[in-house]
């Protein structure tokens, strides 16, 4: 199926909604179950990775992930560039109602430019592997000063046979008063939506902007992989 026929499925009115309020919200599916163990199936293939990482080495929870280079795979770099588009209106609304600048072009390709001329220049897109007691340290993807502030993280295991455990994580820090937070279980084949940074949040004033971090709770048993897009590039 063409990329962006993918993204269909998807009410994005709805999911815009869920995302003002939540930081987050779950698409419909994006890839079949044979599109998911296919990508999965890549993590063992380093020649199309630039880097990986140990996270329990860096202290980022425990588990490993992988860099893709610039040359994705077809199905990764096309879900990308489909969901820049949706995606775009979102992120230039929040801008207007937190007061931020909006630099980001209506091409991809254009925004990816500006990147990599700010020395952003490095592929961002990964893809997870979590065993058993393997977890993902509250975080955020900020790699610089240009920032897309959504992105997307497909889920490519059954859920509960799989592998048991490893929600998608989310808090939201509020003024003067403690953390909330919120789990998902990513189905197979759907994307999170999420918040790299903040969401705005109404206040008395107008609007401002609620800090919020992702993260993976433990694994209890089985294999979690996911594929995340980021849409600037990491310096
Ligand atoms: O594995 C996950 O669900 C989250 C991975 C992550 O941190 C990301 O996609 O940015
Ligand atoms: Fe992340």
């Amino acid at each position: 199926m063409p990329a962006p026929s993918r993204l269909d499925g998807t009410d994005w009115t709805a999911l815009s909604g869920e995302l003002d309020e939540h930081g987050h919200a779950l698409t419909g599916p994006l890839l079949t179950p044979a599109e998911c163990r296919t990508l999965a199936a890549l993590f063992d293939e380093p020649e199309r990775f630039r880097s990986t990482v140990d996270m329990a080495r860096h202290r980022f929870g425990s588990g490993r992930y992988r860099y893709f280079t610039h040359e994705l795979p077809t199905l990764v770099g096309e879900l990308r560039e489909a969901c820049y588009p949706r995606l775009l209106p979102i992120a230039r609304d929040w801008a207007a109602r937190l007061g931020a600048p909006a630099p980001w072009p209506d091409e991809l390709a254009e925004w990816l430019a500006m990147c990599h001329a700010a020395g952003q220049a490095k592929s961002a897109q990964i893809l997870l592997r979590y065993g058993p007691g393997d977890w993902n340290a509250l975080h955020r993807d900020v790699f610089g000063d240009l920032l897309f502030p959504l992105q997307v993280v497909i889920g490519l295991d059954v859920p509960g046979t799989d592998y048991t455990g490893g929600e998608f994580v989310m808090t939201e820090q509020r003024p003067r008063a403690q953390s909330r937070g919120s789990a998902t279980t990513l189905p197979q084949g759907h994307g999170l939506v999420f918040t790299t940074r903040e969401r705005p949040v109404p206040s008395r004033r107008g609007w401002s902007a609620g800090p919020m971090r992702h993260g993976v709770s433990t694994v209890r048993s089985g294999r979690r992989h996911t594929l995340g897009l980021v849409f600037h590039d990491a310096a």
